[in-house]
């Protein structure tokens, strides 16, 4: 596994997109997450010009992104407004390649709330869950480190992502009301907590993080579900075409026969016309012959049989027939 957070500079940026596609090589199974990158509470960490970077190569690397309202937009160039909004940008997200978008936090919920959204996309199919919870007044720093670690840690232990974002969304809360009730009582009645006094109170967490407790049920999207069953339908088409096309243009081949996902064999366009062509002079040639004995009494027999050699298209058989004058 292999997290990534702030990257402020390009050539760093460049060099995490080739690490990441090299330790993909060796080891198919790394999981490499995106975590937030570029901006809290519309104040932008990053270069604006890496964006693009971050956008279209290091995005489509990652396995898991957990971005928070501002950066889905930013990644997915989709204003969020509303859950539609949203969805949309997760989609935009999963059709980078990324398996699960998680948004860590949005102010499209009810008033005063919070929402977060996590989204799979499995073979072709989206489960999109939600979670709502009231926004405490408080500037917390590390609460998208801490979000990305637990939901990582879960996924990884329990393999669902409703409840890995149960779990993670059930410990951030315990850690910010510990964090918020600690500041406050630091700062004083009538006080506003510093910066200092804010920090994240994790040692003081640890059963939390280690066990959170059952608080948070996280709601399957069912308006989600009935749009991305569309979504799904367009991208699986969508994949299967470009996968299609892919072929054509890599090996020229218009059938692939796989195992295991390996091509096994495969044959080009002029084979499959030869075929083609052979199959209907043998039986326009075997109709004629049929016609010409009812016509003349004569018998039509096989005198010898012809190997078609068919290099990819493993050998086919078929008997080549003529006439012969019988008395
Ligand atoms: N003001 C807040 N009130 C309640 N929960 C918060 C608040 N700020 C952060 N959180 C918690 O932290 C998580 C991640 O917060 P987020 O603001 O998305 O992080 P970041 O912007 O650092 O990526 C949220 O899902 C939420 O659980
Ligand atoms: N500032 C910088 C430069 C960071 O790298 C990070 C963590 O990625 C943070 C702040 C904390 O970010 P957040 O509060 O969004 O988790």
């Amino acid at each position: 596994m292999c997290v990534f957070c702030y990257m402020g500079s390009k050539s760093f940026l460049e060099k995490v997109a080739e690490i990441i596609t090299d330790l993909k090589k060796y080891n198919p199974n790394l999981i490499y997450v995106k975590i937030h990158f570029y901006s809290k509470n519309n104040y932008v960490y990053v270069p604006q010009e890496l964006l693009p970077l971050y956008r279209d190569v290091i995005v489509p690397l990652a396995d898991i992104v957990t971005p928070n309202q501002f950066e889905a937009e930013k990644l997915s160039g989709i204003s969020i407004n509303n859950q539609d909004d949203a969805l949309k940008a997760i989609e935009c997200l999963h059709t980078k390649g990324v398996k699960v978008v998680v948004i860590s936090s949005s102010d499209i919920g009810k008033e005063g709330n919070m929402l977060t959204l996590a989204s799979t996309a499995k073979n072709g199919v989206r489960e999109c869950y939600k979670i709502e919870f009231p926004m405490l007044d408080g500037r917390f720093v590390g609460t998208g480190d801490l979000f990305a670690a637990c939901l990582l840690g879960w996924i990884h232990k329990s393999n669902s992502i409703k409840d890995a974002f149960e779990k993670t969304l059930s410990t951030m809360q315990s850690v910010i009301k510990r964090t918020l009730e600690h500041a406050q009582k630091l700062a004083g009645p009538g006080n506003k907590p510093t910066p200092a006094q804010m920090e994240l109170r994790l040692v003081q967490s640890k059963s939390d993080i280690e066990n959170p407790k059952d608080t948070f049920k996280a709601q399957l999207n069912r308006k989600t579900l009935s749009q991305s069953a569309q979504n799904q339908a367009a991208t699986s088409l969508r994949n299967q075409l470009s996968g299609l096309e892919n072929r054509h243009s890599s090996s020229g081949l218009l059938l692939d026969i796989t195992r295991g996902g390996k091509r096994v064999r495969g044959c080009t366009y002029a084979q499959v016309t030869c075929a083609f062509i052979l199959i209907l002079v043998i039986m326009v040639t075997s109709a004629m012959m049929r016609y010409l004995e009812r016509e003349s009494g004569f018998k039509a027999i096989s005198t010898h049989s012809v190997v078609l050699m068919h290099n990819s298209l493993n050998t086919s058989r078929g008997n080549m027939t003529h006439l012969s004058n019988f008395p």
